[in-house]
């Protein structure tokens, strides 16, 4: 794609990058951005991007596929299972994961400071950490992703998402290796394979745990790079083990303030707030109905 509108990183993080990341190494992505912000730094903006050049940071070069557009809706979801309301989508083209890839590398290989994903995998990397969370995740969660929950999942706030936790994990021999089954913090769940090649690693999934069923015949679904897995956040689902290679998969919970302020996932009662910064576990404090006393009579 040719746009880069917007800089793959905070201007404040760059110098620092640069002395991990020597510009040689770095992707095309990164040195375009490196590129505009030198001459930036240098009060003479040139072409923003080369042709071939792939911005990760603006919707537009996000390389989504068409027909990921709700237009196409009606044909465009797979159901990998009915029953269970699991949902294969297209999401990235391949180049787009490959260019996200690099940019995770050098994240991981930088001395940023790095918080874990969640509380169940130790490697990967939070996409807010990244950079990324403002100018992808949230128009990703806005412009495409709502449309979709909205129709496949009504009933679980699929029309109503407003916040979102979005992580990468990562699994290589050495790190680790596979997630035992468990529920996410999240409404609604959606599970993007960046790759890279790898062997084992499927995702298989069980019943809701609000009504436990024995896992005895779960269901498993393969990662293809660049497609994404839908499901309810509540259905059990865990990661096979990795047999070879690296797995890298974007993980995104969806949030839905309406449903979580009545009940939270994770406990299943109401939940009892206390303030944090930012989404935070994606609760909000509903302020009491205002009346209009001039209008009561
Ligand atoms: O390993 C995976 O791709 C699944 C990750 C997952 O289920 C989660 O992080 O909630
Ligand atoms: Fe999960």
């Amino acid at each position: 794609m040719t746009h880069c509108r917007m800089q793959l990183w905070p201007p404040s993080f760059w110098p620092r990058l640069s002395t991990v990341c020597p510009r040689a190494q770095t992707s095309r992505a990164f040195s375009s951005g490196w590129r505009r912000y030198q001459q930036e730094l240098e009060g003479s903006v040139g072409p923003a991007c080369q042709e071939q050049d792939i911005c990760i940071h603006s919707i537009p070069a996000m390389s989504l596929v068409s027909s990921f557009l709700p237009s196409h809706l009606p044909s465009c979801p797979h159901p990998a299972n009915r029953q269970k309301r699991i949902y294969r989508v297209p999401v990235f083209t391949a180049p787009f994961c490959q260019a996200l890839l690099e940019e995770l590398e050098h994240f991981e290989q930088s001395d940023m400071p790095k918080g874990r994903p969640n509380t169940m995998n130790n490697y990967g990397v939070l996409l807010h950490e990244l950079g990324l969370d403002e100018p992808l995740m949230t128009p990703l969660r806005e412009r495409f992703l709502q449309p979709l929950m909205a129709l496949l999942y009504p009933d679980c706030g699929g029309g109503r998402l407003d916040s979102h936790r979005a992580f990468v994990v990562k699994y290589a021999l050495g790190q680790d290796l596979e997630l035992g089954c468990h529920y996410d913090n999240a409404e609604l769940t959606l599970n993007v394979a960046l790759g890279k090649v790898f062997t084992g690693g499927a995702l298989y999934f069980g019943g809701l745990f609000q009504a436990p069923t024995a896992l005895t015949e779960p269901l498993e679904v393969e990662h293809v790079v660049g497609q994404g897995v839908l499901h309810r956040g509540g259905q059990l689902h865990g990661a096979r083990p990795l047999g070879t290679g690296e797995r890298w998969n974007l993980v995104v919970w969806l949030r839905a303030s309406a449903v979580r302020n009545r009940l939270c996932p994770m406990c299943r009662c109401e939940p009892d707030l206390v303030d944090d910064e930012g989404f935070s576990d994606g609760f909000t404090r509903e302020e009491p109905t205002a009346v209009d006393v001039c209008a009561l009579t």
